[in-house]
């Protein structure tokens, strides 16, 4: 892991199994200057296991990157797996796809190189809302709201919604006055603690993990 935290370090070298080609494209991305955008290890593995344990086979991750965890969700699905990821930036994209087909698992990984918003309300227009086991939110925080409510409709009864970046360094206790960002996640932190639509975990995991089960 490209983080010098002892107890982290501690945490990769006894827990962490990776499958080669996700450190290859996780060692690439930190070559990135926003390689800190990228989903922590443990983060991954942790939405891995959940996806086996509840044998998902569809899947929305809101947000690519360069494709560390949609890799690492495609490869906890069995081969009818299918993962929908949206990203509106090419130069990721690019980054990832020749990753996805080292691994042998580029038929799973459908990127869609548009607005994340245009991409859930084709797939529920597509007749899919209510077929999807497990969606990640992980782009733009001013829309996380948004992405809630419509993965929300996009997900099965018993589907996961993980929300990354729930604590904002710490920043959603107090946010500033200035600071919407901060605002807007501790604004939807109080709401996900109030609805009754879902069960509910906030992780400390990397900069904060939410998990939330559909009743
Ligand atoms: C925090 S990074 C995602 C990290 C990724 N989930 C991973 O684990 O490596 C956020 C990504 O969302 C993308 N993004 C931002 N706004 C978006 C939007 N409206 N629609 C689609 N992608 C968006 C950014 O280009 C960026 O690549």
């Amino acid at each position: 892991m490209g983080n010098v935290d002892p107890v982290l370090q501690y945490v990769a070298n006894n827990s962490l199994r990776e499958h080669p080609v996700l450190t290859k494209l996780r060692l690439r991305t930190l070559e990135d200057q926003w390689s800190t955008m990228m989903v922590a290890s443990d983060q991954a593995q942790l939405m891995a296991n959940l996806i086996r344990l509840i044998n998902a086979t569809k899947a929305i991750e809101i947000g690519m990157y360069t494709g560390y965890n949609a890799l690492n969700m495609a490869l906890a699905m069995p081969e009818s797996g299918r993962v929908i990821a949206c990203e509106i930036e090419s130069t990721y994209i690019d980054i990832a796809k020749p990753f996805f087909k080292e691994a042998g698992v580029e038929n799973k990984i459908d990127v869609r190189h548009q607005i994340a918003m245009k991409t859930l309300d084709e797939l529920i227009a597509a007749g899919e809302a209510g077929t999807f086991d497990f969606v990640f939110i992980d782009a733009d925080k001013f829309n996380y709201d948004r992405y809630y409510e419509k993965s929300l409709e996009l997900i099965r009864k018993g589907g996961i919604i993980a929300i990354d970046n729930v604590l904002w360094n710490g920043k959603v206790v107090n946010p500033a006055p200035s600071d919407l960002t901060s605002q807007g996640l501790d604004a939807l932190n109080k709401k996900l603690h109030k609805d009754q639509r879902i069960e509910l975990s906030m992780l400390t995991v990397g900069d904060g993990l939410t998990i939330a089960i559909k009743r």
